[in-house]
C-alpha cells in the first residue's frame, strides 16, 4: 500500500488516479478548529475526493461533540470509532460504522458515568 505525506499532498485528480481509499486519521478528539493553514491542502484534497474515506474516531475537520461545522466538511464512507462512539458520529451519514477497542474498564465506566450500551459478542471490533 502507498502512503501519501501530507507535506506533498497530490491533486485530487492525481489521487484519485493513484489511489482507492482515503485513509484518514490526521485530527482525532483534541482537534480545535478551525484547520490550521499547513492542513489546508490534505484538508481540501478529503472534502472534493469522490474516493472513498475511511476515518479513525473523528472524521478530520470534525468537532468531537458538533460534528461538521460547515456543509463541506469531510464525509466518510466509513468511520471506525475507538473506545466509544464520540457525539460527532450522530452526524455520520457512510455506510459502515465500526467500533474498536470496544471493552472499557468497569472502574472507567463508573468514573466518567459513561453508560454506554452492550454489544454483542466478543470481537474487539463490532459493527455499528
Ligand atoms: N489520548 C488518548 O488517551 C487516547 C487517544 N486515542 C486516539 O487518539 C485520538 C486523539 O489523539 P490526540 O488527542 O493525541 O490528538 P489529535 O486529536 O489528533 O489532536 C491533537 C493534535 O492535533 C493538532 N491540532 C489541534 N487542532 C488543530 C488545528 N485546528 N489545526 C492543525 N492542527 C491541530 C495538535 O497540535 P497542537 O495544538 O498541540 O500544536 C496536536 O498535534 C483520539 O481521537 C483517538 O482516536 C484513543 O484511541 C485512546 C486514548
Amino acid at each position: 500500500m502507498d502512503i501519501c505525506d501530507v507535506k506533498v499532498c497530490p491533486s485530487v485528480e492525481s489521487a484519485a488516479r493513484d489511489y482507492d481509499l482515503i485513509l484518514d486519521a490526521l485530527f482525532g478528539f483534541s482537534f480545535k478548529p478551525p484547520v490550521r493553514a499547513d492542513f489546508f491542502a490534505v484538508v481540501e484534497l478529503m472534502q472534493q475526493t469522490k474516493l472513498p474515506i475511511a476515518s479513525v474516531d473523528i472524521p478530520s475537520g470534525w468537532d468531537v461533540e458538533k460534528g461538521k461545522l460547515t456543509e463541506c466538511d469531510v464525509e466518510p464512507a466509513l468511520l471506525i470509532s475507538l473506545t466509544a462512539p464520540k457525539l460527532c458520529a450522530r452526524q455520520f451519514r457512510g455506510e459502515h460504522h465500526y467500533l474498536g477497542g470496544r471493552f472499557v474498564p468497569p472502574a472507567l465506566h463508573r468514573k466518567y458515568e459513561l453508560n454506554l450500551p452492550v454489544y454483542p459478542g466478543n470481537e474487539l471490533c463490532v459493527k455499528l
